[in-house]
């Protein structure tokens, strides 16, 4: 991939008629549009960190390598020659839930993934984890069942899905509203394979007590509590809690992609710098993203 801004720029003009092509192409449900190469492993489990990348923040990244540190659930601990994971995968969903289409055009939102891929090796450089290699894909679902469902198709079998959300998203992902009124729906999400590891967030209007409270959401599930709404306690096998090992006092990283955005609107460079990777910071000075925005 390119390594000039020039280029790079080119690049993003480039990403953005993909992605224009793969919306209106029928029948094209996923493609892969980048790829930062890395060091293939024979087999593993793909971790999947599906976002609006609106913009890639340092929050992101601290999930990720927080991921690739996490001991599997036998205990085994990766280290820097050997990891439960071959590859990883940076997922835009060109469709939201809820949301509509954000500032960034998608061109943009692609390059600055591929630079986040190379500030995932730059992490893991610095920190002696492996370089595994970081794909960019497209994908017109917008639930986590549809998106899985379809990844399948292109990802060999025998591996793990694991999906990295934070709580605000892990309590959309069990709201029935999205599956007609009754979970049932969401069974083959769990019963081919993947897996969640959802990150505790501070979320607005929460309590003090929010860490306890996001922990009681899956132990509720995992006690049976959700059966009532077609969610059986043995989905909460399948989700692992964890917290943010590059943490603060809070337990997590006060990071959003909202607040990066407000933060270049007030011009904080302080703020800025402290929530974007270097890659994805240079790039979003260079092309001016985000500053004329109105606060969402
Ligand atoms: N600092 C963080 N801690 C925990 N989870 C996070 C963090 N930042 C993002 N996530 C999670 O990563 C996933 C993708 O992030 P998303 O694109 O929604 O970022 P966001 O910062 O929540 O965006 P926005 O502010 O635009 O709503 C979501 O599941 C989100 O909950
Ligand atoms: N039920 C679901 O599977 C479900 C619900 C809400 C959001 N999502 C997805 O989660 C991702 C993160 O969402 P936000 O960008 O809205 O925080 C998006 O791709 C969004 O479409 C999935």
């Amino acid at each position: 991939m390119a390594s000039n801004g020039s280029n790079w720029a080119e690049a993003a003009e480039y990403l953005h008629a993909m992605v224009d092509r793969f919306q209106t192409t029928e029948g094209t449900e996923y493609e892969v549009v980048g790829k930062v190469e890395g060091s293939e492993q024979p087999s593993g489990d793909m971790l999947v960190l599906d976002s609006s990348f609106n913009p890639p923040t340092r929050g992101h990244m601290s999930m990720i390598v927080s991921a690739l540190r996490t001991p599997t659930t036998d205990g085994y601990t990766p280290n820097s020659k050997c990891t439960r994971y071959s590859r990883i995968l940076l997922l835009l969903a060109v469709q939201n839930a809820d949301k509509a289409p954000q500032p960034a055009s998608f061109g943009d939102r692609l390059t600055m993934m591929l630079l986040f891929a190379e500030d995932i090796h730059s992490a893991a450089r610095d920190t002696g984890l492996s370089i595994l290699p970081v794909e960019v894909g497209v994908i017109k679902h917008a639930r986590f069942l549809d998106k899985a469902i379809t990844l399948r198709k292109a990802y060999p079998e025998g591996s793990e899905m694991v999906f990295l959300t934070g709580f605000d998203t892990l309590i959309r992902l069990f709201n029935p509203k999205y599956y007609g009124g009754n979970l049932a729906p969401l069974a083959p999400f769990f019963e081919k394979g993947n897996s969640i590891q959802c990150f505790l967030r501070p979320m607005e209007g929460g309590s003090g007590e929010w860490k306890r409270e996001q922990e009681m959401f899956l132990e509720e599930i995992r006690g049976g509590k959700r059966e009532r709404d077609g969610c059986p306690r043995e989905w909460g096998r399948r989700v692992q809690m964890m917290v943010n090992l590059n943490r603060n006092a809070n337990g997590s990283l006060p990071v959003s992609s909202t607040l990066v955005r407000e933060a270049l609107i007030n011009e904080d460079e302080g703020v800025l710098k402290n929530m974007l990777t270097e890659g994805v910071r240079k790039w979003i000075v260079q092309r001016g993203l985000y500053r004329d925005q109105k606060p969402l």
